[in-house]
């Protein structure tokens, strides 16, 4: 028999439910009826019906996307009010309100509220939800007083059975079940750099997804026009996030991997870490600035230049005052590029003037065209060119990176061995580390289009007028409806708000993407302990207010030039100016694998803050040593066909990942794929299938229900990785873990305490 309180729940979510049926009906309604307006002539044109158009459909999308547990959590206040927390607010039509957005301020209370601090609720309740049926219902009873005669609900807690549920390749939200810890740092204030440090699986990016759906919320005023950026390290986890900000209504993040934070260009991994290094490190910094310099440059001797058959002359002299004055105007290069040309030519031309006149003397006629004679004379282009070359991030880093003189010329303090790690060929594709250095070099050489500047503002003033337009439009739409009798379905303010967020979220989103010097108004970076110094000053510049969310952990750095401490890595930036949270609870890897990976660390000399496992798994770490033989790694392979099955069994129609450094991984692969065909999915953008072989690199950030890594013991070795690459790896599971050896098996794994 189900109890007076499930009925009761039914009951209410199933109004929720209808309420946001009709509140897309009503949105369906209005769109046929913009679509149709066109048609009865009071619509202005077709663009605008179509801008209506899409302005209903992105309602409608954002109504769609909250349907999967729409409502989660109840409040019983001390003031006997009940408060239903969900995805988004809802209300009846005459505004009485029917459920609270998760992001308001009084829902914090259902996250935050303990029974020593009850902050004036007196009981929680979780809705388990199924499609739209309430499931179970689980009470935290805060108030001792309710006890009385109340009914206790049985069964496993909404977290827990959020942690046990089966792997999908992507992200969810963790909305229904986020921990008072967590919660605070979502809600922590916007302005400075907050920094949250938290071990394997306590939630960082879970953490950062949300803040970021929070933040926009909360200030949107502040934010809507310059938008959030989220950084995380690779386009393959981008790739597993990227369902997490729309299921919580959010699409106005731009979503970036650090190599692609340069438009245009599409960065793949730096391979070798001691190139990594080097060109991450704040040397950097100096080669560039000297390598623009090196691209002015002051002639040996005098030139003599033709111009229309009269001899001129260019001294080195000339030459050097015209750049310190270029120089003395502070512009970065190309754009005080223009301000040296401009003083040669006009030298130039005066020379040009007295030899026209010399030569025919008497003749005072206009003389305004020698101006243009000097200009487009060919040696004229040449020589100043030479002096000054207009020059783009991409031809400085290249020629600095693939001509040897070059880089001589300028890498005074670098010795030959760092130099050959620089080198680079010039059709190589560009690499994450390059993408820094481009950045760099594009913030000193400026825009190389002296008339781009005028373009951004032609750009500018268009948008706004297009805004003036729309807000013109407004009023005969709301005409248009009320002549079909629609009078009052499209309130005025809605519209007016609606363009103002939907062309923030165009601004943002869109414009933001395209444009290198777009200022953001918050940027939250993920994995952050994996960016070098010149990484950093990437995105400091994209965001001149500092405000920043950082999540990380330091124990996991891989990158040669990641950070061993947030202090070193952030001071140069923030000063003392960042706070530091810490996430303490593992969610993800049962307890016995979450130690086993800590004892492997410390053993290994590795510091970490291991998190306490909020969950006992199944399984200890199953741990197979394998004869090594003449072909060690394919002894291990051999082995991890053998046992696959039974890892497949025991994940149960879940995501099974092995991880292997090197060759290794790509060995693995094929034997699987030999056995699983298809299913063997491998790197980046392969997570639709359930069987998934990577690299330790390539799994950061991830998760899968069984893992089974292959000699671990390569991973502790400079070659192949770091300590935090195996580390990475035996965090990675929900439910098990396995690994192969044919050699050593890393200090720590097995001595159970
Ligand atoms: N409050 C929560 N409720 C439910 N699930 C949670 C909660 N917090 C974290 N999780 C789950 O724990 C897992 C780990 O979270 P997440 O990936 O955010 O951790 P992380 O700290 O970024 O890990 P890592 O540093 O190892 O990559 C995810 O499956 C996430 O959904």
């Amino acid at each position: 028999m189900l109890d007076a309180d499930l009925v009761h729940e039914r009951d209410y979510v199933k109004g929720l439910y209808t309420r946001l049926d009709e509140l897309r009906a009503e949105k369906r309604r209005q769109l046929d009826a913009v679509r149709k307006a066109g048609a009865i002539g009071s619509m202005q044109n077709v663009s605008e019906r179509d801008a209506f158009a899409a302005m209903y459909e992105d309602r409608l999308a954002q109504l769609d996307a909250v349907e999967d547990r729409l409502v989660f959590g109840r409040l019983d206040l001390d003031d006997g009010q009940e408060q239903y927390i969900g995805r988004i607010g809802l209300s009846t039509e005459d505004l009485r309100r029917l459920m609270v957005d998760w992001r308001a301020p009084e829902a914090s209370h259902f996250y935050q509220a303990t029974a020593f601090d009850r902050q004036g609720v007196r009981r929680r309740r979780h809705l388990i939800l199924q499609g739209r049926e309430v499931k179970a219902i689980e009470d935290d009873v805060l108030d001792a007083g309710m006890l009385d005669g109340a009914t206790s609900h049985q069964g496993e807690g909404a977290l827990l059975a959020a942690l046990n549920s089966k792997r999908t390749g992507h992200m969810a939200d963790i909305v229904s079940t986020i921990q008072a810890e967590q919660d605070r740092i979502i809600r922590a204030p916007l302005a400075g750099a907050l920094v949250v440090q938290g071990g394997p699986g306590t939630g960082k990016t879970a953490v950062a997804l949300h803040r970021a759906a929070y933040l926009l919320y909360s200030h949107r005023e502040r934010l809507k026009s310059a938008g959030v950026l989220l950084v995380g390290p690779s386009s393959s986890f981008m790739k597993y996030i990227e369902r997490v900000l729309p299921s919580l209504g959010e699409t106005g993040v731009v979503m970036s991997s650090v190599g692609r934070l340069m438009p245009g260009i599409s960065a793949v991994p730096e391979a070798d870490p001691r190139v990594a290094a080097l060109k991450g490190s704040s040397r950097m910094v100096g080669l560039i600035a000297a390598a623009v310099a090196n691209r002015q440059r002051v002639p040996a001797g005098d030139r003599i230049l033709d111009v229309e058959g009269y001899r001129l002359l260019l001294t080195p002299r000339q030459v050097r005052r015209a750049r310190d004055k270029a120089r003395s105007t502070g512009k970065p290069y190309n754009e005080a590029r223009n301000t040296f040309v401009k003083i040669l030519l006009r030298e130039l031309t005066e020379q040009l003037q007295s030899k026209v006149e010399a030569s025919s003397v008497g003749n005072n006629a206009d003389r305004s065209y020698l101006a243009e004679d000097v200009r487009q004379s060919r040696d004229v282009r040449i020589a100043v060119n030479l002096c000054w070359m207009p020059m783009t991030p991409e031809k400085l880093v290249s020629e600095l990176f693939g001509k040897r003189s070059i880089l001589d010329a300028v890498a005074a303090g670098f010795t030959p061995e760092e130099r050959d790690l620089l080198r680079r060929p010039a059709d190589a594709a560009w690499t994450e580390a390059d993408v820094a250095l481009l950045d760099e070099a594009a913030e000193l050489l400026g825009e190389l289009d002296a008339t781009a500047g005028h373009e951004a503002a032609r750009r500018e003033a268009e948008r706004r007028r297009d805004l003036e337009n729309a807000q013109q439009t407004l009023n005969n739409v709301n005409q248009a409806l009320r002549e079909q009798g629609l009078d009052g379905v499209v309130e005025a303010e809605e519209l007016v708000a609606y363009q103002q967020g939907g062309e923030a979220r165009l601004t943002a989103a869109e414009r933001a993407v395209s444009d290198r010097t777009w200022a953001y108004g918050h940027i939250i970076v993920d994995e952050a302990q994996e960016l070098s110094h010149m990484q950093w000053r990437m995105l400091v510049r994209r965001c001149p207010l500092k405000s920043f969310t950082i999540v990380g952990d330091i124990a996991q750095t891989s990158a040669a030039a990641g950070a061993s401490s947030w202090s070193r890595a952030l001071d140069p930036f923030f000063g003392d100016r960042w706070a530091l949270e810490e996430l303490t609870v593992n969610y993800r890897t049962p307890r016995q694998i979450a130690e086993a990976a800590a004892r492997m660390a410390a053993a290994a000399g590795l510091v970490v803050s291991a998190p306490k496992a909020v969950r006992e798994g199944r399984w200890a770490p199953v741990v197979d040593r394998v004869a090594a033989g003449r072909d060690p790694d394919g002894a291990a392979v051999a082995r991890l066909v053998e046992v696959f099955g039974e890892e497949l069994a025991a994940a149960d129609g879940g995501l099974v990942a092995v991880i292997a450094a090197g060759a290794l991984a790509e060995r693995a692969r094929e034997a699987l794929r030999g056995v699983y065909g298809r299913r063997v999915g491998g790197g980046a953008g392969s997570f639709e299938q359930d069987i998934v072989v990577l690299d330790p690199r390539e799994a950061k950030g991830l998760e899968f229900d069984s893992v089974v890594v292959l000699e671990p013991e390569e991973m502790l070795d400079d070659v192949h990785g770091r300590v935090g690459d195996l580390y990475v790896a035996m965090t990675r599971p929900t439910q098990r873990l396995r690994l192969i050896a044919t050699g050593e098996v890393p200090e720590g794994i097995e001595r159970e305490p």
